[in-house]
């Protein structure tokens, strides 16, 4: 993959007469972990979906992991990983069950071997046999993590991964993140409300306010660049307030 993993040119969607994007031009680098922070309505649901192939853009370009995805969504779909805000699972059957039907939509013929492996690295193996309908949220986003990482993507999406978890949950999913883009080289784009994620997990952040990408830079250098602001929630309120440009 090139040292761009995700690169947006002029993407736009809009919604009938509602316009959710406009004119996207963002690039994540290979190895990122990109958290996309905005308010309720901003648009960050509608540009995942876009990146995902999920939707089709009105306008402008896109590029993943060196596949068109206007040309080429199939391209798209084999090296990329997608967990939704509200992933959908049988819930009376197993986690080997349900892992194992997203495993053959996403084409592994025999998909059982490589189930086990991502249920060990992350740490649930022995619930294998379990329904889901038994498990809490954060056992279900594991479930979630492990269908969208089975096929080893070179980019995952995380459409509010930490939303209605409980702070061990929250912690937990926080150090998978870390630990595939750490140990696997996954890029990695979350959209996200809580600041307090972005800190602890994310290299770089962009900021949507509606439908209008108006910041994105590493953190270090956000967190250099707002010396007067305490706190990244400071920063973020700063940034997505009308006064910015
Ligand atoms: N299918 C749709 N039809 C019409 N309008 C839509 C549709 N989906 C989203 N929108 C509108 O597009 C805008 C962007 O929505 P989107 O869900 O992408 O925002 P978001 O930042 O993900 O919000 P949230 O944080 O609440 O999930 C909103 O004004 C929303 O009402």
């Amino acid at each position: 993959m090139s040292d761009i993993a995700i690169r947006t040119t002029g993407l736009c969607k809009s919604y009938g007469d509602k316009t959710a994007l406009v004119g996207l031009d963002l690039e994540v680098r290979a190895g990122e972990v990109f958290g996309l922070l905005g308010h309720n309505g901003a648009g960050k649901t509608t540009t995942v979906n876009l990146l995902t192939t999920l939707l089709q853009p009105t306008g402008g370009q896109m590029v993943i992991g060196g596949q068109d995805g206007r040309r080429n969504p199939d391209g798209v779909r084999r090296i990329i990983g997608y967990l939704p805000e509200n992933v959908q699972f049988y819930d009376n059957l197993t986690t080997l069950e349900n892992v194992r039907y997203f495993g053959r939509l996403s084409g592994l013929r025999r998909p059982d071997a490589r189930i086990g492996q991502v249920l060990e690295y992350l740490d649930f193996t022995g619930h294998e046999n379990e329904r889901l309908g038994t498990f809490s949220k954060g056992m279900r986003q594991r479930v979630g993590i492990a269908q969208a990482i089975l096929h080893e993507p070179a980019v995952l999406f995380l459409d509010e991964p930490t939303s209605g978890l409980d702070p061990q949950g929250v912690r937990k999913l926080r150090e998978i993140i870390v630990g595939l883009n750490r140990d696997l080289g996954m890029t990695i784009f979350m959209n996200t409300h809580l600041l307090s994620e972005v800190t602890k997990t994310c290299t770089s952040i962009g900021v949507l306010t509606a439908g209008e990408l108006r910041y994105h830079d590493s953190l270090e250098a956000t967190i250099g660049a707002f010396p007067d602001e305490s706190s990244l929630e400071d920063i973020y309120l700063h940034l997505d307030s009308p006064r910015v440009a």
